[in-house]
């Protein structure tokens, strides 16, 4: 049996990859704060919700997807509880592995960075051991995890590095897209054509990133001819110093991620 604690948006992205990668309904349980959240996932997935203690004790391997400052109280509700559990997997960001161990001592911790693309099947996940996870863990992790995300193991020193670049990565992105549709619509363009050249653009350029395993400069450069447009917008990106900008923010995340986590 397999738990979900804390059911919100990242808990039924869980939920959802579980059952699509062929888990069957009768060992998924859920756990949520929200009755009415409970109600609605059992109305769109036929799973049960139980209290977070009968979660934990009906279950070998516990999914914690509460936000890390609600994790302290449910460790502490559930440790009496989970006598038979085999497997923590924590996706909290800034929440350590030894923060989880201290509160249920020997159990195999494995901590997850994911990111909200999971959401549509189209998520990057690290994983890293705690120390009592062992390689079966780490796969057990892996499976779970591969119907709604990519998996890259690192160590646990890289958390938060990944949880600055991957984890908080959509935002960024999104960030972007926000100006590139705000762009068009300063020249003119109706919002809706701003909007889907934009979307197809992002889309494509990843695409076509992964497809031809190019370097990015080298892409870049294909689409860049001599006293072209594209230069013109480039030699502005760099007077403004976008790119530095771009590696400063996400410096700033990786160390806000090692302050919440007490480093
Ligand atoms: N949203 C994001 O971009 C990412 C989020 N995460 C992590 O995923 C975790 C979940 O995030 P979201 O799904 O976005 O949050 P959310 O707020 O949608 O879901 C959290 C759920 O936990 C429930 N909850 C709160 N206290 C509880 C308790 N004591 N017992 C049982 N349920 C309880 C809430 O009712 C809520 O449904 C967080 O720890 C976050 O750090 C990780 C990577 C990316
Ligand atoms: O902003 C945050 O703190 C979380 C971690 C990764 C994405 N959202």
């Amino acid at each position: 049996m397999i738990a979900i604690l804390g059911a919100g948006k990242m808990g039924e992205a869980l939920l959802s990859g579980l059952l699509r990668s062929g888990h069957d309904p009768a060992d998924v349980v859920v756990s949520d704060a929200r009755p009415e959240r409970c109600a609605e996932l059992l109305e769109s997935y036929g799973v049960k919700a139980l209290a977070n203690t009968e979660a934990a004790a009906a279950a070998e391997t516990l999914l914690l997807a509460v936000k890390p400052q609600d994790m302290p109280a449910l460790l502490a509700e559930i440790a009496p509880h989970a006598g038979a559990v085999r497997l923590a997997i924590s996706i909290a960001a800034g929440v350590r592995t030894a923060t989880i161990e201290e509160w249920l001592p020997a159990t195999p911790v494995v901590r997850v960075m994911p990111n909200t693309p999971m959401l549509v099947g189209q998520g990057a996940s690290v994983i890293s051991a705690g120390s009592h996870a062992t390689e079966e863990h780490l796969v057990q992790t892996e499976e779970l995890l591969r119907a709604v995300s990519t998996v890259t193991r690192v160590p646990e020193r890289h958390q938060d590095a990944a949880t600055a670049l991957s984890g908080s990565g959509p935002a960024y992105v999104y960030y972007l897209a926000e100006s590139m549709i705000d762009a068009g619509v300063t020249m003119g363009l109706p919002r809706a054509t701003a909007r889907e050249l934009t979307l197809q653009t992002l889309t494509g350029a990843a695409t076509l990133m992964r497809d031809s395993g190019e370097h990015p400069a080298v892409l870049r450069e294909a689409v860049t001819s001599p006293g072209g447009t594209t230069a013109a917008a480039v030699a502005e990106l760099e007077r403004r110093g976008v790119r530095s900008a771009v590696l400063d923010a996400i410096v700033k995340a990786r160390d806000r991620g090692a302050e919440l986590a007490g480093e």
